[in-house]
């Protein structure tokens, strides 16, 4: 049994573009507010009238001081497709979850291309899986073992002829350096097999987080997709699943019942924000909207 947690899947926010700021959506208090579409000039969104339905109260969410900020491109037209987004990916293992959303950029579920894998052991599965189909492989860091290994400032310099839009870490387990968060804001997402901020940080990855879950006696566990910062797990959360922790789990069952959760978690988030679904409410919380109903965000 696994459980989707979506804490606010009846919330519904209905965002106004303020022409004094391009970059900021923020709550009308005139009540409940119809829109009919949305399109985009030139730098930001319009937003013209239609009857929504089942709208959280205005007033109530305003009361919680919500105003969302845009994730920078804006929705797109009505009438013209969102760019297809260059990704790279991180990995240090197997791969699995890099497998899962590379086969949904197949499969045409996520709107994006990987163009470049980046790995701290270059014989991993994840980089195998990359040279199998024709995604080239950076070695990052330099060390004694990975003397083809890059330099923080060689890494950036070698990432950017790649036009990467967002990178994805699945399974890396290295600290990113701070040089590539500034290359890349609010562009690098991470996926942690807890629900953090429990069980994170320095020495938290792979069994070891298990082993310490099943030892604490939760009852329930899950995967994290968040934000990268200059720590390790500290950044801001963009989304969770729940699943149970049974009385005689072993760490293996448990690490496989979080997994499956993490492939199908990963490849819904990787949509997301490849169709620029991601939104900053105000209070620097990002909130991913609903593929299926835009009324709704989690
Ligand atoms: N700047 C950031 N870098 C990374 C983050 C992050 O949030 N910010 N997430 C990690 C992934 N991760 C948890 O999700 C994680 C990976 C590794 C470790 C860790 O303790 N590593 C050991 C070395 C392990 C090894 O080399 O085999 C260590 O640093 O001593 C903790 C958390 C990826 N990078
Ligand atoms: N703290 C980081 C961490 O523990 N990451 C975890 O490593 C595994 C990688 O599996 P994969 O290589 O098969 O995707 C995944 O469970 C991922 O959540």
């Amino acid at each position: 049994m696994d459980t989707l947690f979506n804490p606010s899947s009846t919330s519904s926010f209905t965002f106004i573009q303020t022409h004094k700021n391009p970059q900021s959506f923020s709550l009308r208090t005139c009540g409940y507010l119809p829109f009919s579409s949305q399109f985009k000039t030139q730098s930001w969104v319009c937003l013209k009238a239609q009857e929504f339905h089942n709208l959280t109260p205005l007033n109530v969410l305003k009361k919680r001081g919500l105003k969302c900020v845009s994730s920078g491109e804006g929705l797109a037209d009505e009438g013209e497709g969102i760019r297809r987004k260059n990704l790279a990916v991180f990995v240090s293992g197997g791969g699995s979850n890099f497998r899962a959303v590379h086969q949904a950029t197949v499969s045409g579920d996520v709107h994006g291309s990987f163009v470049v894998l980046v790995t701290n052991k270059h014989d991993c599965g994840g980089a195998n899986y990359a040279r199998e189909n024709g995604i080239p492989v950076i070695i990052y860091p330099n060390t004694k073992g990975e003397p083809e290994g890059l330099s923080s400032t060689d890494l950036v310099a070698a990432l950017s002829k790649y036009k990467i839009d967002f990178i994805l870490l699945a399974g890396y387990l290295k600290l990113i350096p701070s040089e590539l968060i500034r290359a890349y804001p609010k562009s690098i997402l991470n996926i942690h097999p807890s629900l953090l901020p429990a069980f994170g940080g320095k020495g938290y990855y792979g069994t070891k987080v298990h082993k310490a879950v099943i030892a604490s006696g939760a009852r329930y566990s899950g995967p994290t997709i968040h934000f990268v910062d200059e720590h390790y797990d500290t950044g801001r959360i963009l989304a969770q699943r729940i699943v149970p922790v049974l009385a005689n789990d072993t760490v293996e069952e448990l690490a496989a019942r979080v997994l499956r959760q993490e492939h199908k978690m990963y490849a819904e988030v990787a949509a997301a924000v490849c169709d620029e679904r991601v939104i900053w409410r105000e209070d620097g919380v990002p909130i991913i909207q609903s593929k299926a109903n835009p009324n709704h965000y989690s």
